[in-house]
Parts: C-alpha cells; structure tokens; sequence
C-alpha cells in the first residue's frame, strides 16, 4: 500500500479528539480560538471547518504528502489553519527561497508549541530555541567548536571503528546461518547512535539501548502537531493528549540518560590524560568561561539536541539509500563497482576516509537519496516574527512556516518529468551543479539560511563511511526481489521506514 493512501492513526485520533472540542465548545462558549494577525491579503489555502480549521485535509496521509497535494491545487504558498494555530507551508523552490534567504531574519524562530515547550523544560538547547541571544551563542559554538571541519576529522578514527563494526554485525548474522535476514535498519541506526555519542562523550554509553528507544520515541513525538499544539487555548486538549504525556515522559527519560552521561564524563576526566577533546569536554570546558559560563541545563539540552538531531537524519538516510539501491540494480551494481575498485586502487581491505573523496558515484546515489527522501520533510518549524510580505501575501506574525523539502525534492518543475524516480546521475548531468549546501532552494535536506544544519559535513560523512563499507564488503538482495520492496514512511519528526529493511547479505570482501 502507498502511503499516500495509508490511514495513519494519530491523524484520527487528532481528528477525533478535534471533533470532541467541537462539540465541547459549542457547549462551553469560553472557548475560544487565539486571534493572530489581521492578514490583509493571506495566501490561499483549502477550506476550513469551525474549530479544526484544515485539518480534515490532513487525515490519512503523511503530512508532507497532504501538504504537497493540496499545494498542487492551491499553490506553492499556502495557509492552513490547524486548529488554532494557523500554518504556512512553502512547496516550491521560490517560495522556500523566499523564506530561507529573502526573509530568513523574519523566519529565524522556533514555535513555542506545547511540545518545544515540554522539549526545552529541563534545558535550552539549540534545535528548538527561539531566534536571541541563547541561540546565538550555542549556534555559534556548534559551527566554530563543536561541528567545525576539523572537530569532525578528528573523530575518524571512533567513526572507522564504527563502521568496522557495523561491518561486523552484518557479517554475524550473514555467516551465522544460511537464509537468515539482517535488520540493516536497526544496524545503521545503532552505527550512527554510536558514532554520534562517541563523538559526543569520547565513547560508548552503558545506556545505549534506552538512548535508541527515546530518540526513536522523540523523533516520533516531536512531529509538533499534538492536540495542545494545535489547541493552545484549551485545557481540554492537553487533558485529553496522550501525545503530550508521551512527550513528558520522554524528555524525562532522556534527561535521565544525559544526566549520566555528564557524571560518567566527569568521572573519567579527572583521570585523562591529553587525548582530543570530544564534544562535551568542550562544552564542560565552556562551564568555567569567565565571561559567559555555561549552565548545566544547556550543556545537558545541547548534548540530547546533537543526539536527536545526528543519529535519526543520518540512519534514514542510509536505510533509504540501502532500500532505493534495492530497488535500482543497475545503481547498486555502479556503486558497488566503484567502490571495490577504489579500495582495489588504494591496497585497501577495509573503508577508511581517505577514499571517500574518490567515491563520486557513491556521493551522488547520497545525494539522490537525500532529494527523494528528505529525511527531515518539513525541515524543522520555524514561527514568524513580524508581519511579512511573501510572493504577494501577507504571512500573520506568529503562524508556524512549514518548508516542504520533501515536496521539493520531487517537483517536475524543478527535476523533470522523472522527478519521481531514483536516478543518481541526474546530477552528473546537471548544469549548474546543484548541491545541498543551501544556496540551491530546489535541494533542501539540510535547510537554509541562519537555521541550516550546522551538522551537515559530520552526518554526509557518516552516512558515506557506512554505505561504502556495506557495499565493499556485502552483496545484498531482497528477499522479495527489486520490486518487492515496500517504501512506505512513518510519521514523525523525520521520515524513515515505517518497516525495517530486512535483506540478505552475502560476504563478498571478507572483513
Ligand atoms: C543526513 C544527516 C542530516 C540531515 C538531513 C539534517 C537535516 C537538518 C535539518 C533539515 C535541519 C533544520 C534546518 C532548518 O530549520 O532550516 C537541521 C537542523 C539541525 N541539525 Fe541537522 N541534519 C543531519 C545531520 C546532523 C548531525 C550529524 C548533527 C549533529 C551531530 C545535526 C545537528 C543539527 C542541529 C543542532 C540543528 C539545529 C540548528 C538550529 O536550529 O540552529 N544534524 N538538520
């Protein structure tokens, strides 16, 4: 089944709830939606039913996919009303550059939705902080300290030994018996946790398991679309919004997890020695500045945000590339040959960063991936400062801006009649070149503008790290064959398989 066509259940159960403060509000007259704006000329949009505004358009289909199709009837800037809360979304690489450079100051803030809100309650980070000082320094220390090019190299070696063993896992499982399937979901995703933390906090968490299960649940709360999002004025929604206790509990359990893994540094810092400092070491250095210390609650927020915001991107990426080469032989046969002839080239049994500059049809079949599967859809809320003119019409102050990357990925307008179709070599043929790096608005997986991600070099590199070795090492097949292969995504903050990507594998390069 397509998932376009898939009835997602939170949707209904938004709807039925909606429908409830309905009839509660006929019966109770103070409630009352929140005012926003005197939008003069508001940019279209569907129509709206009292109380839950546009939200029946959204019922039944993932978010990104209702929004494209109701941009192809009413256009590339659109307003919809989600509950109380009125949304614009942008679906065309013009109005996203309208949004993301033209007006990016404009733009630059989160929402302070009930779910940000709860998200920031032990601590302010910097993925749901809104546009200010805060934000400015944390952003700042990411680009120039914590994510800088040369931060990154120097985690090569903790990221290779990752990959050697994820290469390891499979290989376990491939040699452990004959016809059993590998979970390369769970595999990559458990790759580029670790990867991440070790970058993080220098090595590996006692608590890995729990960390996975309360990223995965975050990425699955953080949607931004709970009852009280919606419903800010109502205390009925947040009464009845499991989403919202979800939310609690989640943030509770990773506070939890970050909380020990700040002692555990502590500890073991008393003892280092010189070794490179990992991400928290700076940031605990960052404690003790004389001019602006930072406070523990950010420490703890900023770690659980590199967390979140590295390791649910960067697996989605690589188990859609895994599930697009699946599907497109010739492009994994290409990719394949690449990479066993490079490794061949450079005397090498094993993948390490030197060759992956010498990968080009590898960093395409990425780069093909990253514009079918926007891994991040809607890119991350941004809220609108002040009133602003885009494309003609008047965006009210206060209304969430939605960016649809994954929508902009897949325009003919911009990509061709085969927009749909996984093709790495459109980019070979591309002329200008077009690249993610945010100055092309018809590419979008990383943003744009002052809200880009600042993590873009750490997770192209693990993702091509991790896809090189898989296919250096590892002939795969479906079990279902090419066609067999579902594609249907879940719901959330980022847009992965709804199901784990079970293939087979056989050892080609023995590891
Ligand atoms: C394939 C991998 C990744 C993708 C596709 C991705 C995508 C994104 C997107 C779409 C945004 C929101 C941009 C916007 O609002 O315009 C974002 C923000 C962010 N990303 Fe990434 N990301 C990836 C990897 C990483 C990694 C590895 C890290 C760090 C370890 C990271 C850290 C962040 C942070 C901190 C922000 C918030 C920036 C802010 O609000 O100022 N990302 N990312």
């Amino acid at each position: 089944m397509s998932s376009s066509t898939t009835i997602n259940v939170p949707y209904c159960a938004v709807f039925l709830a909606a429908v409830s403060i309905l009839l509660l509000r006929l019966l109770l007259p103070r409630l009352r939606p929140r005012k926003h704006g005197g939008a003069m000329n508001p940019p279209p949009g569907p129509w709206q039913l009292p109380v839950i505004g546009s939200l029946h358009h959204l019922v039944g289909a993932l978010p990104h996919r209702a929004m494209r199709d109701l941009a192809l009837r009413h256009g590339p800037l659109m307003l919809l009303r989600m509950g109380e809360l009125p949304v614009v979304v942008a679906s065309s690489a013009a109005a996203a550059r309208e949004v993301l450079k033209t007006h990016d100051a404009a733009f630059a803030t989160r929402p302070r939705t009930d779910t940000f809100h709860t998200m920031t309650r032990d601590g302010l980070g910097i993925l749901f902080a809104p546009h200010g000082d805060h934000w400015r320094r944390v952003r700042k220390l990411c680009v120039t300290e914590l994510l800088s090019p040369r931060r990154v190299r120097s985690f090569r070696g903790s990221r290779e030994a990752e990959a050697d063993s994820l290469v390891a896992s499979v290989a376990s499982v491939a040699s452990a018996s004959q016809g059993k399937a590998v979970n390369v979901s769970y595999l990559v995703s458990t790759y580029v946790t670790d990867a991440v933390v070790r970058a993080v906090v220098g090595g590996r968490i006692g608590d890995r398991e729990a960390l996975l299960a309360s990223l995965d649940e975050g990425a699955k709360v953080a949607a931004g679309f709970s009852l009280p999002d919606l419903f800010p004025s109502s205390r009925l929604a947040r009464a009845l919004s499991g989403t919202a206790r979800r939310v609690e509990d989640v943030v509770g359990e990773l506070s939890r997890i970050m909380d020990a893994v700040i002692e555990d540094k502590r500890a073991r810092r008393s003892g280092a020695g010189d070794e490179e400092e990992d991400i928290l070491d700076v940031l605990l250095r960052f404690q003790h500045a004389d001019d602006a210390p930072l406070d523990i609650g950010t420490i703890r927020a900023v770690i659980r945000d590199l967390f979140g915001a590295g390791s649910e991107t960067s697996a989605t990426t690589l188990q859609w590339a895994m599930s697009e080469l699946m599907r497109n032989p010739a492009a994994l046969r290409r990719a394949q040959a690449e990479v066993r002839g490079v490794l061949v080239g450079l005397g090498q049994s094993r993948v390490r960063e030197e060759a992956l500059p010498e990968l080009s049809y590898l960093q395409l079949v990425i780069k093909e991936t990253l514009r079918l599967h926007a891994p991040v859809p809607l890119l991350i809320p941004r809220e609108c400062r002040e009133p602003c003119r885009v494309m003609g019409y008047d965006v009210p102050q206060g209304a969430m801006v939605l960016v649809n990357a994954w929508a902009i990925g897949r325009d003919a307008a911009s990509w061709g009649a085969d927009a749909e179709e996984f093709r790495p070599e459109r980019f070979e043929d591309a002329t200008p070149a077009v690249d993610f790096r945010g100055s092309d608005y018809e590419f979008l997986p990383f943003g744009a503008g002052r809200r880009m991600c600042p993590g873009m070099t750490f997770g192209v590199i693990v993702t091509e790290l991790a896809l090189a070795s898989l296919l250096f090492h590892f002939d795969w097949e479906h079990p279902g064959g090419a066609g067999g292969l579902d594609m249907e995504e879940a719901l959330g903050i980022t847009a992965r398989r709804k199901n784990d990507l079970l293939l087979h594998a056989t050892v080609h390069a023995p590891y």
